[in-house]
């Protein structure tokens, strides 16, 4: 028997209560990612993609459906789950290491096993050299490396990527678009990463799923056929710019105009 894919998210839907009535942001959303995949989830602000998120994390309950890892449904949050936001999450009273070797302490481990672990994806993110560096001494860009870390260092089955690089300048945010294709080619992790920059998407994605605007469905599964190996440059071939302009009509054509989402 084959394994189950990595994610598999079956028709769910989320209400929220909200003081003018229901709210209606996730409707049949069914999607799966596949083990070493790498999705992006891409859609307008609003169209749903951190409730998505936050329901896959285990901190959010979908009204309908449910969400299945490695065929297991999820209950709550978990450490077979890596999370980064694009919002500075790191604890400021604790070093690099301290960061990353978190949720190992809480687990117990021995400090020889966590010092190997968080050494290794020090490593990995280019971090070595700060380990006991205080996170106001690194830049945006480190910081978010140190949170990829402190996400991997427990091994999950996926990473879930909220905007990570959304917070950083434009020359930043490509350079960690690069980096985390060499990380995620070089560990083979699976990831699901919601953004609404179609260009990263398309520049990081192995498949896209674009978003209609509230409330928020699955428009299109999109393939990214541009090979695994990719830089920078790839951004300015036809092949890649057609897959961009493609996506962006298609958001374009679901963004209803302001007055009607009232
Ligand atoms: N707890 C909540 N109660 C009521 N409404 C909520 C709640 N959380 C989110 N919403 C609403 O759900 C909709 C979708 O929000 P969500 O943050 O998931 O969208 P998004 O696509 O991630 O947007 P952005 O790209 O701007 O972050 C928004 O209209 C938001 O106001």
């Amino acid at each position: 028997m084959t394994d189950p894919p990595t994610l598999q998210i079956r028709h769910v839907s989320k209400l929220f209560s909200t003081k003018s009535g229901p709210l209606l942001v996730l409707d049949d959303i069914a999607m799966t990612v596949k083990a070493g995949e790498f999705a992006c989830l891409v859609g307008a602000s609003g169209c749903g993609k951190s409730t998505l998120l936050g329901i896959v994390a285990g901190l959010e309950d979908p009204s309908a459906g449910e969400v299945l890892l490695s065929g297991t449904p999820v209950a709550g949050p978990g450490a077979d789950r890596g999370m980064v936001f694009q919002n500075y999450t790191l604890y400021p009273w604790l070093s690099v290491r301290g960061n990353v070797e978190f949720g190992l302490k809480l687990r117990k481990q021995s400090a020889p096993e966590r010092r190997e672990r968080v050494d290794h994806y020090l490593e990995i993110v280019g971090l070595a050299k700060f380990a006991d560096s205080l996170p106001r001494a690194l830049s945006g860009g480190m910081k978010q490396r140190a949170a990829i870390a402190r996400a991997m260092v427990n091994e999950p089955q996926i990473l879930l990527l909220d905007e990570p690089f959304g917070a950083l300048d434009c020359q930043t945010k490509e350079t960690l678009q690069e980096f985390l294709l060499s990380v995620v080619r070089r560990t083979g992790i699976t990831v699901l990463m919601i953004t609404h920059d179609v260009e990263e998407a398309v520049f990081l994605a192995d498949r896209i799923y674009a978003m209609s605007a509230r409330p928020g469905r699955i428009a299109r599964e999109v393939p990214v056929p541009l090979g695994r190996e990719r830089s920078l440059g790839c951004k300015r071939t036809a092949a890649f710019q057609q897959i961009e302009q493609d996506i962006l009509d298609l958001l374009r054509a679901r963004q209803p105009l302001a007055e009607e989402t009232r």
